[in-house]
């Protein structure tokens, strides 16, 4: 059970720490330009922003790549065991799929008129996770790493580990809301 757990949140940190390079390194520009959508409220608001996209695209990259160093050096065959394209492919699906998924959870908050910042149950949870797994799902290979036990304990583990990571970005004074 704990190996399946540990591999779990290692075949998920290429998806996972988008969202915490993101938030380290956000700000600036947001990603719909200040505009609104046709119902007069903003696109996706102030919490999703190019710096914060393309940093947390790019740390999702970093860090699969220290992964992929790591599994070499242990003898791990999961990343290391695909062809460098795949797993490069893999890995640039699962960071850019995760704050697409993040941006469209955004768009349906404010659809539904929540405010930037304001919590969204599973969504928020889930939702960046959900797009990873669907756009890494194309890539060959996807299914030999990611069994159905990875995807459940994968869809079980994510809402206590952003729950937790979370409250500790709070206390570090990352975010302003522990969630
Ligand atoms: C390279 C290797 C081997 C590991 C690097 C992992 C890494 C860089 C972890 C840092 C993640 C972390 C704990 C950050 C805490 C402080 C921080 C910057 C938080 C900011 O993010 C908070 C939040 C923002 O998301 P939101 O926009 O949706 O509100 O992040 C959401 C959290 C998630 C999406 C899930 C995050 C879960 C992880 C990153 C897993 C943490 C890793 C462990 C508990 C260690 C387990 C590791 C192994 C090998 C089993
Ligand atoms: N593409 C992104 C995603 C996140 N962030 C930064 O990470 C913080 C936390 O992200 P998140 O909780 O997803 O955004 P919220 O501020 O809660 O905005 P929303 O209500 O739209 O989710 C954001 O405030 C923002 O500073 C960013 O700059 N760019
Ligand atoms: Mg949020």
């Amino acid at each position: 059970m704990l190996i399946l757990i540990a591999k779990t949140i290692w075949l998920l940190l290429p998806a996972y720490t988008p969202n915490n390079f993101a938030v380290v390194f956000g700000g600036g520009t947001p990603i719909d330009l200040g505009k609104n959508f046709v119902d007069g409220k903003r696109i996706l608001g102030n919490g999703k922003t190019i710096r914060g996209f393309v940093a947390g695209v790019s740390g999702g990259l970093l860090v699969a790549h220290i992964q992929l160093f790591i599994e070499k050096f242990v003898g791990v065959e999961l990343f290391s065991s695909l062809e460098y394209s795949t797993f490069l492919l893999l890995a640039f699906s699962l960071s850019f799929g995760s704050l697409c998924g993040d941006a469209f959870g955004s768009f349906i908050k404010r659809r539904f008129g929540v405010e930037r910042g304001a919590s969204f149950p599973i969504l928020d949870q889930l939702g960046f996770l959900v797009f990873a797994l669907l756009l890494a799902s194309r890539v060959e290979g996807f299914e030999k790493l990611y069994t159905s036990e990875v995807i459940i304990a994968g869809l079980i583990l994510t809402p206590l580990l952003h729950l937790v990571t979370n409250i500790i970005a709070y206390k570090l004074g990352l975010k302003e809301v522990p969630w």
